[in-house]
């Protein structure tokens, strides 16, 4: 058994080596003739799974993409040559969610804000958008909730439409990449609808670039749109729009989901879902694997604001290390990748335990996601 793997895929030799040879190349350079003798191939969102990568698939039964989002894999294509698939659903949400609080508290103290005093919406309310609404909700805001295709299907009540959403003082988009049916996500936000946006909002995108028009976005700050830009998803990755960092206070290389722990989960849940196609006991865990975080308990001593809960967050996990190395590394060839592939260890906020054997109040911290 072959299995082709994107070396970017944290202990995938640890696992999928109970069924066979382990090969990893670099998801973004995978060739049609790679896929000859294959077996089963574990990609990342960077590897387009369509009939030009197929051609020479002469064994191909298994795809897997250890990935929330789907837009890479042409589900068409793999139908008809009868091979099956998977992603990771939920694998990194939680590490999303993370990742927009830590933007937020950032942002939150720059601009001193509070977040229970903001408006917030939140884009696409699916595992990644549920784990921000969480959080946010735990450090006291209001969240309005926008998802079109949810209301339709489950009948929900008290959710807001885009109109409406757009007007928030805070927008998190958290929207898969969809370019067929009644929800299209491609350009959602269009120069016309970016224009409404006020001028002393922040409007978040960690779910794919192209749910922004970029040029737009660009044009807009150009002529002095003021709004606050949190960018993780680009358009056209890896070379988004070099001309659009400068208006972005935080920018990105599309690393929400990339704490150790969602990327391991994303290996994990594609590997449980071969050894299950396989007809196999999938009998290797990360558990096992993950080693233990540089912090892993505190003492609590007080009770739990906003500027303590930033000291928590931040100490796990700050955004700004990673808006830092982008700004110094995109303007090199390859660089939006490289910096993906060598991403520093991110633990989530669950790596830190909270003792708190004064009992003050700190239900709100744990509601973050900081471990009992
Ligand atoms: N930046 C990152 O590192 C990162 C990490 C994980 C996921 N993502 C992206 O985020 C996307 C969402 O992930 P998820 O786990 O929350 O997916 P999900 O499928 O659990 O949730 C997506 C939600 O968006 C809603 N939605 C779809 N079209 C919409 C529209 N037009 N308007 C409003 N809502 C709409 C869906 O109904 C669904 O509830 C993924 O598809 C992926 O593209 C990015
Ligand atoms: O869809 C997802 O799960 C995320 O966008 C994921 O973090 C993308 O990471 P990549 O596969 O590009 O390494």
């Amino acid at each position: 058994m072959k299995i082709l793997v994107d070396e970017n895929m944290p202990y995938a030799t640890e696992l999928f080596s109970q069924f066979g040879e382990v090969v990893l190349l670099s998801g973004r350079t995978i060739q049609a003739e790679d896929l000859h003798d294959v077996n089963a191939l574990m990609v990342r969102s960077v590897t387009q799974v369509n009939d030009e990568l197929l051609a020479q698939a002469n064994k191909l039964a298994f795809v897997g993409t250890a990935t929330i989002g789907i837009d890479h894999l042409d589900l068409v294509c793999l139908q008809q040559r009868n091979i099956a698939y998977t992603n990771a659903p939920g694998c990194n949400a939680v590490s999303v969610g993370d990742y927009v609080c830590s933007a937020l508290l950032v942002l939150a103290e720059q601009q001193l804000f509070t977040l229970a005093d903001k408006s917030i919406a939140v884009i696409g309310v699916g595992n990644t958008g549920s784990q921000t609404v969480s959080r946010l909700t735990a450090l006291g805001a209001q969240v309005m909730l926008c998802d079109p295709p949810r209301v339709e299907k489950e009948d929900l009540t008290g959710f807001v439409s885009l109109e409406q959403a757009l007007q928030a003082d805070i927008i998190c988009l958290h929207v898969p990449l969809v370019k067929t049916g009644s929800h299209q996500t491609k350009h959602l936000l269009t120069a016309e609808l970016l224009t409404g946006i006020g001028q002393d909002a922040i409007l978040v995108n960690s779910g794919r670039g192209d749910v922004i028009d970029n040029q737009a976005l660009l044009a807009l700050k150009q002529m002095g749109h003021a709004m606050t830009l949190v960018l993780d998803v680009w358009e056209n990755e890896p070379t988004p729009l070099l001309e659009l960092i400068p208006y972005v206070a935080i920018a990105t290389p599309h690393i929400a989901g990339y704490s150790l722990e969602g990327k391991a989960r994303g290996t994990e849940m594609i590997y449980q879902a071969y050894a299950q196609f396989l007809g196999l006991q999938a009998d290797r865990s990360i558990s096992d694997i993950l080693p233990v975080p540089a912090i892993s308990r505190i003492d609590i001593n007080q009770s739990a604001d906003q500027t303590f809960a930033k000291k928590l967050v931040h100490l796990v996990y700050d955004v700004r290390r990673d808006d830092a190395i982008f700004r110094k590394s995109i303007m090199k060839a390859g660089g939006f990748d490289e910096m993906r592939k060598n991403y520093l260890e991110r633990r989530e906020f669950s790596s830190l335990r909270l003792v708190n054997e004064s009992h003050y109040a700190v239900e709100s911290l744990y509601q973050l996601g900081f471990a009992k």
